[in-house]
């Protein structure tokens, strides 16, 4: 087929829907499923010349790039797999296109154990450690410890208002770890019991910033406060490149309905009285600034977040431009 009209196969809709949706959620797994997308974009291609191949593609990555803003693992997942996008002839094009998504996808399993081995480097035998949301490269460390048989113990966050921490305390006691779920108001308290905040990201910036679920910068002022050493497990994948220009990350803003039952809305409204409707506002994410944070650990290492600059200027010294923009 080769109309001017790009052809998005349903899949990558299918996918795209998933991570608005949050049925496919959390950085990492993201881009995985993005580039996953983009391969059977390619594989099912039926596209008459190059040129429609590649208009296709660009109308593929960009459908994914507009489900959600914060996580930087998206753009990068389909700048990568776009990068790899080579060949005269649409078979070519195909080929390459698969193999670059495969390869991303092997690269981003093979980082993530890799901070895995980093990460559990900071744990000791014994250690309580308290989790916000649900992050497969913080979980990565605790089970990477757990593997050189260091016991942990941990406190979970519920994360309001999606609950993601009940996927975190489901995986951590499958992997065998003493869980105990607190809802998020009750985690200064606990503070005193814990040896290592330990969170995820979803976009790192240039200074060192650390943008993940909401909730994260006030545990990690708290932990600050308490003394307890706050660690952040981020792929590389995370680091933000617009970032090393001046460009802020975008926070994103999500339903009232994930605050705000429909019943709830209803009552309020019926108790308004003559006033202004009741304002809702749910952020997704929120920064915390580089002091609060002791360490970000990558599969290159672990940074003190101030010096995570150096490591994007080595990774993307070229330009970052969008090539689903071109
Ligand atoms: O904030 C979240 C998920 O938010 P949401 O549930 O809104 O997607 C996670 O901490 C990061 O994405 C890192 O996850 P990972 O380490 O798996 O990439």
């Amino acid at each position: 087929m080769d109309s001017d009209q790009p052809v998005v196969d349903p899949a990558v809709t299918a996918t795209a829907d998933d991570i608005a949706a949050m049925r496919i959620r959390g950085a990492a797994t993201i881009a995985d499923a993005a580039a996953a997308a983009l391969a059977t974009q390619a594989e099912r291609s039926d596209a008459a010349t190059p040129a429609a191949f590649e208009r296709d593609l660009r109308a593929s990555a960009r459908e994914l790039y507009e489900t959600r803003p914060t996580a930087v693992s998206l753009p990068n997942a389909l700048r990568y797999v776009l990068r790899g996008t080579e060949g005269d002839t649409v078979s070519a094009l195909q080929s390459s296109t698969v193999e670059s998504a495969e390869t991303f996808r092997a690269e981003l399993e093979q980082a993530q154990s890799k901070l895995g081995d980093i990460g559990a480097n900071r744990l000791r035998d014994g250690d309580i450690v308290m989790t916000h949301c649900h992050s497969t490269d913080a979980l990565a460390c605790i089970e990477a410890a757990l593997e050189s048989g260091t016991a942990v113990e941990a406190i979970v966050k519920e994360t309001r208002p999606r609950k993601q921490g009940h996927i975190t305390a489901q995986r951590l006691r499958e992997l065998g770890v003493p869980v105990t779920l607190i809802v998020d108001n009750a985690a200064r308290r606990y503070l005193d019991e814990t040896d290592h905040v330990l969170v995820g990201a979803d976009s790192i910036a240039a200074d060192g910033s650390v943008i993940n679920k909401i909730g994260t910068s006030g545990l990690a002022v708290n932990a600050r406060e308490r003394g307890v050493p706050v660690m952040v497990a981020a792929q590389t994948i995370k680091l933000h490149p617009d970032t090393m220009t001046g460009q802020t990350v975008a926070i994103e803003m999500r339903e009232e309905t994930e605050v705000l039952s429909a019943d709830e809305r209803t009552a309020i409204d019926g108790n308004a009285d003559g006033m202004p409707p009741l304002r809702v506002e749910n952020p997704a994410f929120d920064v915390t600034p580089p002091r609060y944070v002791d360490a970000i650990v990558t599969e290159r290492g672990q940074f003190p977040p101030e010096s995570i600059v150096t490591l994007m200027r080595e990774l993307f010294g070229e330009t970052t431009a969008e090539p689903w923009d071109g």
